[in-house]
């Protein structure tokens, strides 16, 4: 398992060369000819781009929060909010895309800022449904480090409701997950209020 998250394909020359002649039997039966100039390499770059698209299953985002995990004897809130994320749904393998907000309320440590944004892109770079994104990461920092508290808001457009299906251009989908004091309503209200002041 990779700790240190790379952007690009490091997978193996064979693994992409199996994907690439999948993408060529594929492009045939859509009626195209793979072997036309424009094509000729459009099946190893689409492979490469799965790959880099779903680098998420080669990564351990509980690994990764832990390498950075620091003492701080504070206990109040902190948010990291609107890392951007692309992933794709599981349903169409089409890209959903939005903004991630994260909050919790240490016990006794802290976490690498960086390492929450790192943790987001683990696993939005999988098949995914938003809901259960929304869950594995607030899971994944409450797991990783000592809190009295984790949420997770989670605000993103579907290409598959966008480009092809119901044809919604303007609608996008909110989810959120949260554990511990969060189940307060008032503290969840707290998060929205600092989420939504101006910048
Ligand atoms: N809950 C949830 N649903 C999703 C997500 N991404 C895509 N979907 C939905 O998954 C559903 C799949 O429904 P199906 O009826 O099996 O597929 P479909 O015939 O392509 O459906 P349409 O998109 O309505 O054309 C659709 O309603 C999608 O909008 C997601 O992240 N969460
Ligand atoms: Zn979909």
């Amino acid at each position: 398992m990779n700790n240190t998250p790379s952007n690009h394909c490091n997978c193996d020359t064979q693994l992409i060369d199996t994907i690439a002649e999948h993408y060529r039997a594929i492009l045939q039966l859509i009626g195209e000819d793979p072997s036309r100039e424009g094509l000729v390499k459009t099946p190893r770059r689409a492979a490469k781009a799965l790959l880099e698209n779903t680098r998420g299953y080669r990564q351990d985002a509980e690994a990764i929060i832990a390498s950075a995990v620091f003492e701080h004897p504070g206990s109040h809130m902190v948010i990291v909010k609107d890392i951007e994320f692309y992933s794709l749904c599981e349903h169409h393998i089409l890209p959903f895309f939005g903004k991630v907000s994260v909050g919790y309320i240490p016990d006794g440590k802290i976490v690498g800022l960086s390492k929450l944004a790192r943790t987001v892109d683990a696993y939005a770079r999988r098949l995914q449904v938003q809901e259960r994104l929304t869950g594995e990461i607030c899971d994944a920092v409450d797991h990783a480090l000592p809190n009295k508290g984790v949420i997770v808001a989670c605000e993103a457009s579907h290409l598959c409701m966008k480009m092809r299906g119901v044809e919604k251009q303007e609608s996008t989908t909110f989810t959120m997950h949260y554990k511990g004091a969060f189940e307060d309503v008032r503290l969840r209200q707290e998060f929205f209020e600092l989420l939504h002041q101006q910048k």
